[in-house]
């Protein structure tokens, strides 16, 4: 694993859109991964400034998102289509047909989760999959103790994710208590993963991460066995983590 350090949150969303803008650019055709969650919605504001200025165009582009909530349908405003919708999709030149998003609401939730998984197989799989953290090291929503084998299924959340998510609801027993996301084995499969941590409540995730064990109690350490990922992580999340070691 790579780690670039910035300055904080502003710098980082800078660095991770540029990266992907300089993808989008040089490939014929990408495949790219996306996260939600308050962490990417920066570069999401960069890429969308670019497109205004730039033209960068994402005509060839298909984007493959990691997770949505069970029972929310697209229109909900907490779902993760709308979220996606809302801070990228609907403002740069995408074909919403080619943007992908595990569908919450399907009537049959575990076809969905096989059909889903099929998708990503008949695509050719991700090139680029963007990553955020949570704070008990999840990857997407695969909680602590989540198989490194798994592929596309649906979870229990954990009651600490719940309510790290409640900000975005009126309260927390809105939050859905399932979600559907892709598997340990699945995000593996992407070709390379930037993986961005940001503030001081992320640094003992950075702490663990960088120093723990790899194990299933911990999602995110299996990125250690990743040929290919690159850590972006502002001075507050490092800062903190340098403190505690
Ligand atoms: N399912 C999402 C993850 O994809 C995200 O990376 C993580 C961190 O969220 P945030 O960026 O808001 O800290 O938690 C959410 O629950």
């Amino acid at each position: 694993m790579k780690m670039i350090e910035v300055k904080d949150y502003q710098e980082m969303s800078k660095r991770v859109a540029e990266y992907i803008i300089e993808k989008v650019r040089t490939s014929k055709k990408l495949n790219l991964g996306l996260a939600t969650g308050g962490t990417p919605v920066g570069t999401y504001t960069n890429l969308i400034e670019d497109h205004k200025q730039n033209y960068t165009s994402y005509q060839d582009v298909t984007t493959f998102n990691l997770d949505e909530y069970v029972g929310l349908s697209g229109d909900d405003s907490n779902s993760y289509r709308y979220y996606m919708n809302d801070q990228l999709f609907d403002h740069i030149d995408i074909h919403k047909s080619n943007t992908y998003i595990p569908r919450g609401d399907a009537s049959d939730m575990q076809k969905e989760c096989l059909d889903y998984e099929k998708l990503l197989t008949e695509h050719g799989g991700i090139d680029l999959q963007i990553l955020g953290i949570g704070s008990n090291g999840h990857i997407g929503f695969n909680e602590p103790g989540t198989s490194f084998d798994s592929n596309t299924h649906l979870v229990e959340l954990a009651p600490s994710t719940r309510e790290a998510n409640a900000r975005y609801f009126s309260s927390l027993e809105e939050v859905p208590t399932k979600a559907v996301t892709m598997g340990i084995a699945t995000i593996m499969k992407s070709k390379e993963i930037l993986l961005l941590i940001s503030g001081e409540n992320k640094s003992e995730a950075l702490s663990q991460l960088l120093h723990g064990e790899v194990n299933e109690s911990f999602p995110a350490s299996v990125l250690r066995n990743h040929p290919y990922v690159t850590i972006i992580a502002d001075k507050a999340a490092i800062a903190a983590e340098k403190v505690r070691n």
